[in-house]
């Protein structure tokens, strides 16, 4: 684990961290970016850019916390940048703090600066056919580590001076003694990692962390008294921590016209410096480079409203007027060996799989790059240039998402696909739920019609009972359009068509693992129809478990998924249906008396359509119309002999078998009427002999009447067929969606032809 981490939901996939980062060490997952730790330099951009805080730096403060109430004495060193982040109090106030908080002795760790002058010069006058690289930086040091793995040899043997220092402390006062660096620096907590010094520090902690620990324990630095340091004072060694310090504290005579000492910082410039080295373009004897906009005063590590100008002010102010007490223990004053400064690099350099110029190819064409004009280089991903992005997406650190236009088209036609498939399942249900209205002016309809405006609005609990088909999930609809809930949804559940436990869970939703088979959690359709309404259709098929559960919710409005223990609170209204005898279910056991009482607070009965024909005539009509559309034919009326027969049938299947029957018959028809022939056997056999020809002498003068009309209506619907197309009978009868052989044989019975209405203006439009 490396000291930069991602709070996962934090992420919001805005790729600055991308963007940001000078190696692109950083994933694109599906739902968050991460730092690749063996990529990381630990300069801590991508934390400074982060505007939701979701890339934090490992947070050490417990550690540090456990280690001061440990045997082992603690010893704080405060980095050269100290007087730039903690310039509004005296060094001697900070020290304060840092005993309070339990730390043994604090050092100045521009001391370690001073420790490697020696070691420094001497490398200096060894002449080199090569530049050298100073190795203070561990952010330099990484970088080279681990992306330029060819210039290993350019840096500079020497360890750093915190590892300095922190060696220093541990031979004078003992291998035991814990070091704490204190510093504005991430990559500091890398550094201390490194095999080849991981004896010197123990901890690295940055400024904030160390201004959590005062917060925390209510150390009010401006108000302490001064305390002196315990280490070695410095000179030079202060002024390690800007730009031009080590030259100054090594002795080096750096000036603009010697190119022999180039020193620069901030990232453009290192990378620059580093190209060109890499290159062989230039050629100096020592380069120094610090990764940070200002030098180490730069850090990422606590963020005050400074620039880089005015921390370099502070150094050198501090260096001028030091102004920090000092009582150097006796231990540290002594003559006593250097501790070893000499260090070792080695390759880290990760490799990545190059894609051929056929794959980056592959990967822009599957985000829409077909042609040189289509790379935008818009950057909205993270990475300069859409190859960068391809060569990304190849090695596994990016995803074809990341591209904006691509994602941007992608929504486009997802948006274009939803509305679409929205469009055809608004049809869908358009023409299997589309007609609401309840038909029929009989007197049960008219009951049912006033009990449904009564019940609508208010929150009660309907029970509708009735034989199958008689309309009772219609009334349902109508009940819940009616109520307050109308835009909230309305589900159905059909409580027969599911086993016991499945509907349980279908009902109430499940947990993960609550059964085999249950991946993941999954909400119910009470929770679906939270706000809404519930339409439980033959509620008197559900097991006594169920019947139990759903008392529950009539009565505490509360739901338990299945393998769940929190109830959720759902507001549904319940509205039941029922063609069984509820009552004998309670007298007979197989239904719960206490859940009767609750469903049957009120009850609407559906009439079956035996017992309201005086309406027949009316649905048949309106079935009729409707079938005309489901079926795509022109239908203008039906037989009177089909209706006599219809009167006579008991409609066991009630008013969904005459609408079934009636589509049936539009399909079946040759023409635009439906006759008695049309009609399943049974209702020919309805009708008494006389009704196909024989009949009564008023019952004749009436049908005879009838099916005169009737010709009457046909006839001028061809007419009119034939006036819009100008006498061309083939087009009349596409026009009138009736087989052309049918139509000539209308016109026959008719006896019309298509030449009478060449060049006749239509009258009236055919509907
Ligand atoms: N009064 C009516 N007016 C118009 N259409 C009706 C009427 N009554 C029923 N229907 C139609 O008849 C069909 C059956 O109705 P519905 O499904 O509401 O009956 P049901 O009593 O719930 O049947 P089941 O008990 O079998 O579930 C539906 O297509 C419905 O639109």
């Amino acid at each position: 684990m490396g000291p930069i981490q991602t709070v996962e939901e934090r992420c919001r996939k805005c790729y600055s961290c991308v963007r940001n980062c000078p190696v692109k060490a950083i994933k694109v997952k599906e739902n968050w970016a991460e730092v690749i730790h063996e990529r990381c330099i630990g300069c801590g951009k991508c934390v400074k850019v982060c505007a939701q805080q979701a890339k934090i730096v490992t947070e050490s403060t417990g550690k540090i916390l456990r280690m001061l109430d440990g045997e082992q004495p603690v010893v704080a060193v405060l980095g050269c940048s100290f007087p730039a982040f903690f310039h509004d109090i005296r060094p001697g106030q900070l020290v304060s703090g840092l005993k309070r908080l339990g730390f043994e002795e604090v050092h100045e760790g521009s001391f370690g600066v001073e420790l490697l002058v020696d070691t420094y010069r001497r490398l200096i006058d060894t002449p080199a056919d090569f530049p050298r690289i100073t190795t203070h930086c561990p952010t330099i040091v990484d970088l080279i580590e681990r992306h330029y793995p060819h210039l290993l040899k350019n840096l500079m043997p020497v360890v750093s001076p915190m590892v300095a220092i922190g060696r220093f402390i541990k031979e004078r006062k003992g291998a035991k003694t814990k070091v704490v660096y204190l510093s504005s620096c991430i990559a500091g907590k890398f550094e201390i990692e490194a095999e080849p010094v991981a004896d010197a520090v123990d901890m690295v902690l940055t400024y904030q962390e160390l201004a959590k620990l005062f917060r925390a324990g209510s150390i009010d630095l401006p108000r302490l008294p001064e305390t002196p340091f315990d280490g070695v004072p410095p000179e030079r060694g202060r002024l390690f921590a800007v730009t031009g310090g080590p030259f100054q504290a090594f002795g080096i005579e750096a000036d603009f016209f010697n190119p022999d000492f180039l020193a620069t910082e901030g990232q453009e410039n290192v990378l620059e410096i580093i190209r060109d080295l890499a290159a062989g373009r230039i050629t100096p004897r020592m380069v120094d480079l610090r990764f940070c906009t200002g030098g180490c005063v730069g850090g990422p590590g606590k963020s005050n409203r400074l620039t880089p100008f005015s921390k370099r002010n502070l150094i050198h102010k501090y260096y001028q007027n030091p102004q920090a007490p000092y009582a150097t223990a006796a231990y540290y004053q002594a003559p006593g060996p250097i501790p070893r400064l000499d260090r070792r690099f080695s390759n880290k350099y990760h490799r990545l799989d190059t894609p051929s110029g056929q794959s980056i190819r592959q990967i822009l064409q599957s985000t829409n790059k077909f042609v040189e004009q289509d790379e935008l280089n818009c950057g909205a991903c993270g990475y300069d240039t859409c190859r960068e992005h391809a060569v990304a997406v190849y090695q596994g650190l990016a995803e074809n998402d990341m591209c904006l236009p691509y994602s941007l088209k992608r929504l486009e036609e997802d948006h274009v696909k939803l509305a679409q498939k929205y469009e055809l399942a608004q049809r869908a249900l358009q023409q299997e739920y589309g007609d609401t209205a309840i038909i029929g002016r009989d007197g049960s309809t008219l009951e049912v019609l006033n009990l449904i405006t009564q019940v609508g609005p208010t929150p009660t609990t309907v029970l509708i009972r009735g034989e199958s088909g008689t309309g009772k999930e219609l009334t349902a609809r109508a009940i819940h359009q009616k109520s307050q809930r109308s835009d909230k949804p309305l589900v159905s559940v059909n409580c027969t068509t599911l086993t016991d436990s499945l509907l349980e869970s279908e009902l109430f939703g499940h947990k993960k693992g609550a059964f085999t088979g249950a991946v993941g959690d999954k909400k119910g359709l009470f929770e679906a129809a939270n706000g809404g309404t519930i339409f439980l259709d033959e509620i008197g098929d559900i097991t006594p478990k169920l019947q139990a559960e759903l008392l529950r919710v009539l009565d505490i409005g509360e739901i338990k998924p299945v393998g769940g223990t929190t109830p959720i609170k759902v507001d549904v209204r319940l509205i039941a249906a029922t063609n069984k005898n509820l009552e004998e279910g309670v007298k007979e056991g197989w239904f719960r008396e206490d859940l009767f009482y609750r469903l049957n607070v009120f009850t609407i009965t559906m009439p079956p359509l035996r017992n309201r024909m005086e309406s027949l005539r009316e649905l048949v009509h309106v079935f009729l119309d409707r079938a005309s559309k489901r079926v795509n034919k022109t239908l203008v009326g039906i037989d009177e002999r089909a209706i006599a027969s219809m009167l006579r049938y008991p409609w066991p299947g009630n008013i969904r078998e005459l609408q079934n029957i009636i589509e049936r018959a539009a399909v079946l028809t040759q023409d635009s009427i439906i006759r008695l022939e049309n009609l399943p056997v049974v209702f020919s056999q309805l009708m008494p002999e006389s009704a196909d020809g024989t009949s009564t002498p008023a019952d004749n003068g009436f049908r005879s009447q009838r099916e005169k009309h009737l010709n009457q209506v046909e006839k001028n619907l061809i007419k009119r067929y034939l006036e819009e197309t100008g006498g061309n009978v083939s087009l009349a009868a596409r026009k009138a969606g009736i087989p052309r052989r049918t139509f000539y044989r209308m016109l026959t019975r008719y006896d019309l032809q298509g030449a009478e209405f060449r060049g006749k203006k239509p009258t009236h439009p055919t509907p």
